[in-house]
């Protein structure tokens, strides 16, 4: 395989004109889409269909000029004549964020990324050329401010007479591409995404998927074209329950939050697992102990006894209900037999009190059959919502919100004993207990982990909807009880699994994936490594990887893709004067800066930075178009930054039990840049190599 720059003007003209011919089409398209509205709401026929043809082309016209202005192709598929060809023997396809098309009867003039025929564009090789004859990428600029970007270069490879060796570097537009400095938020990748990236991309959509990628090896822009792939390839099925992209915090979810409308997918739920569960405000904070404790997967077991212990086991009283003359009677043991046969059915607790009054109802159907007439389902109605019988399933089977059940069991020590029997310790006991419990139920105050608890209940009560698919991201952080809840959300779906455990930062994030993966309810998900950086320049990547020894995690190294990159590590007598002069020397570079650091040493580098005239941003901002930010080490998680400068390694790593994991986070967003500050000794980890 050859792999040339070509400079040709007149080849570079001919496609220029083919960008013409896609953008007048793609005009027309958006013009037609309008026209079809008036076309649909002149349609005769019943008005119901009138209205929800009008409905549906109206939707789909505003889309389309939602769509983000973006180049209209990026590659470019010559298909040759070999069999592997199949039916796109000699064909041409050029491929896009999406298709462009005049007419129906005609191949489009760009094929779909996520077609099936675009496939050969992201995994053909010398080795295995799938059939094309040569792979043309194009690379695109910036013009002049809102208008299009201009087509300023190709570089094509030959692949039908490959001799078997391919690029050991990559490409320039691949290259120009990772070593672009960041401004603004996440964008796409989808020009140049990697074969070991599409194939993830591309995976079956009921097959759940657990990626431990290394920092910068693409794991979110992964998730987030797989996402984009499986609603176009899936509409239909996924449409039904839908898809949800689950971030660490907001920062990051404002991040990432324009990739998926690049990539023309508009209504993708995104969100943290706190919004998840947030079905009351967070009014309390717990301490250490509690949160801990409220996290552990053994909490599960307790809120089940705590929610089935209401259920009485033995002991009811006959059931007498009086109907006209008649007085129907059923004796408590068969009762007792009825209530532990319908739990053995371990149907949602909801469920359970259900099919108890209707077998109730049948027993009392039977008797009154026998001596009267034929029952219907009026008849039945009536019997089982009659007084008698909702006052024995009131103490037999009681109808429970989570907040009782929760606030029970947190505010009662004899309830919390009883359901917390053999699992949880004394001391762990005392640690959940509320030390002043409220006057009521309705006077509870809730902490962020408290909701955890309600929303496990509410799960056992009635099972949540499922979505289609779920993207979890940074999910070695999540505590196997937020497992919990997404695999509740995602019981009939399948999962992508996003993560790094060398970036494993909270006191209960995952140390195993397969631990993880059996709290997220799909213990058979396959694992895929992917270790090629894409972000960390070689530099950074080899003074992060001195950390990962003492991390004890199970992941092997990362690489870099990237030769380029500057580290400095120097010992300053004074981090103010420091960091001042290192920001500005930062600013007479191209590209985002941030200032990372401990919270109190950031407050202190944040006022000596203002008064000396350079304005952060604060973290909230990360990914705008700011350019210097001050980003605590806490909320560096997922970002990344042309420029990172580090202050007081020492004080991250002893700030938290997991501070060098937190460390190795930090070290990890430099895009081009990394400098470290310190007044302190180095962390040990990173002074050996
Ligand atoms: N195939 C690719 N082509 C171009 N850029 C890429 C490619 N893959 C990843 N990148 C870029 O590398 C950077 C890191 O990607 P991403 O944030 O998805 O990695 P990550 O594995 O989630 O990182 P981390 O674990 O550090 O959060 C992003 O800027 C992304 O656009």
């Amino acid at each position: 395989m050859t792999s040339k720059a070509m400079g040709l003007d007149g080849e570079l003209a001919r496609e220029r004109s083919y960008v013409e011919s896609c953008r007048a089409a793609s005009a027309r398209q958006v013009a037609d889409a309008d026209h079809q509205v008036v076309a649909g709401e002149d349609v005769s026929g019943d008005g119901a269909s009138a209205e929800a043809l009008g409905r549906y082309l109206r939707t789909r016209a505003k889309r389309m000029k939602e769509l983000p202005e973006s180049p209209v192709f990026f590659g470019r598929l010559d298909f040759g004549d070999a069999p592997e060809a199949g039916d796109h023997r000699g064909q041409r396809y050029y491929v896009g964020r999406r298709r462009i098309s005049e007419d129906p009867t005609v191949p489009p003039l760009v094929v779909d990324w996520r077609a099936p025929v675009s496939r050969a564009f992201y995994r053909a090789s010398a080795h295995d050329p799938l059939g094309l004859a040569g792979r043309r990428r194009f690379g695109w600029a910036p013009s002049s401010p809102g208008l299009p970007e201009d087509l300023t270069g190709l570089e094509d490879e030959l692949l039908g007479d490959a001799d078997g060796r391919g690029p050991s570097r990559p490409g320039g537009i691949l290259t120009a591409e990772i070593e672009r400095p960041r401004t603004g938020p996440m964008r796409d990748i989808v020009a140049t995404i990697q074969p070991e990236q599409d194939e993830l991309v591309r995976g079956e959509l009921s097959e759940s998927v657990c990626v431990q990628g290394a920092p910068g090896s693409g794991k979110t822009a992964v998730g987030l074209h797989r996402a984009a792939y499986l609603l176009y390839s899936f509409p239909q099925r996924i449409r039904r329950g839908g898809l949800l992209v689950i971030g660490p915090n907001r920062t990051f979810l404002r991040y990432i939050a324009e990739v998926l409308p690049a990539l023309g997918e508009l209504d993708v739920s995104q969100c943290t697992v706190e919004d998840l569960v947030a079905s009351r405000p967070v009014t309390a904070v717990d301490g250490e102990r509690a949160a801990a404790v409220k996290q552990d997967a053994r909490m599960a077991e307790v809120l089940r006894r705590a929610l089935y212990g209401r259920i009485r086991a033995a002991g009811s009283e006959p059931l007498v209900v009086p109907e006209g003359s008649y007085r129907w009677r059923v004796p408590g043991e068969r009762l007792d037999r009825l209530v532990a046969e319908v739990r053995e059915q371990a149907a949602p607790y909801a469920i359970g009190r259900e099919n108890v009054r209707a077998r109730v109802v049948a027993l009392i159907q039977h008797q009154a059959e026998r001596r009267t007439d034929v029952k219907n389902a009026t008849w039945q109605q009536k019997i089982g919502r009659c007084r008698p019988v909702a006052a024995f399933l009131e103490t037999a089977w009681p109808a429970l919100r989570p907040e009782t059940v929760v606030a029970a069991l947190l505010g009662d020590p004899a309830v919390l004993a009883g359901a917390a029997h053999g699992v949880l310790d004394t001391e762990e006991q005392a640690a959940l207990r509320w030390p002043r419990p409220p006057r009521s139920e309705r006077s509870a105050k809730w902490s962020e982990h408290d909701l955890l608890l309600l929303d496990e209940v509410a799960g056992l009560i009635e099972r949540p909807a499922s979505f289609g698919h779920v993207v979890v991201d940074e999910a070695q952080d999540l505590s196997p009880m937020q497992c919990r809840a997404i695999a509740r959300r995602s019981a009939f779906g399948s999962l992508t699994v996003l993560g790094d455990l060398a970036q494993a930062t909270a006191p209960w994030s995952a140390r195993s994936w397969a631990e993880q993966l059996a709290h997220l309810g799909k213990p058979q998900a396959a694992l895929v490594p992917l270790t090629t950086g894409y972000r960390v320049p070689a530099a950074v990547m080899a003074l992060a990887n001195r950390l990962l020894g003492a991390l004890d995690v199970d992941v092997p190294p990362a690489l870099s893709l990237r030769p380029d990159g500057e580290v400095t590590v120097r010992p300053v007598p004074d981090l103010d004067g420091a960091v001042v002069a290192a920001v500005r020397a930062a600013l007479q570079r191209e590209g985002s800066i941030a200032v990372i650091a401990a919270d109190d040493t950031l407050t202190r580098a944040a006022a000596a930075l203002r008064a000396a005239g350079i304005p952060t941003a604060p973290a909230e901002d990360a990914g705008t178009t700011a350019r210097v930010t001050a980003l605590p080490a806490a909320l560096a998680k997922g970002l990344e930054y042309d420029h990172v400068i580090v202050l007081e390694p020492a004080a991250i790593a002893e700030a938290e039990p997991r501070g060098l994991h937190r460390l190795y986070v930090v070290l990890t967003r430099a895009v081009s840049r990394l400098d470290l500050l310190h007044t302190r000794p180095l962390p040990a980890p990173l002074t050996t190599p």
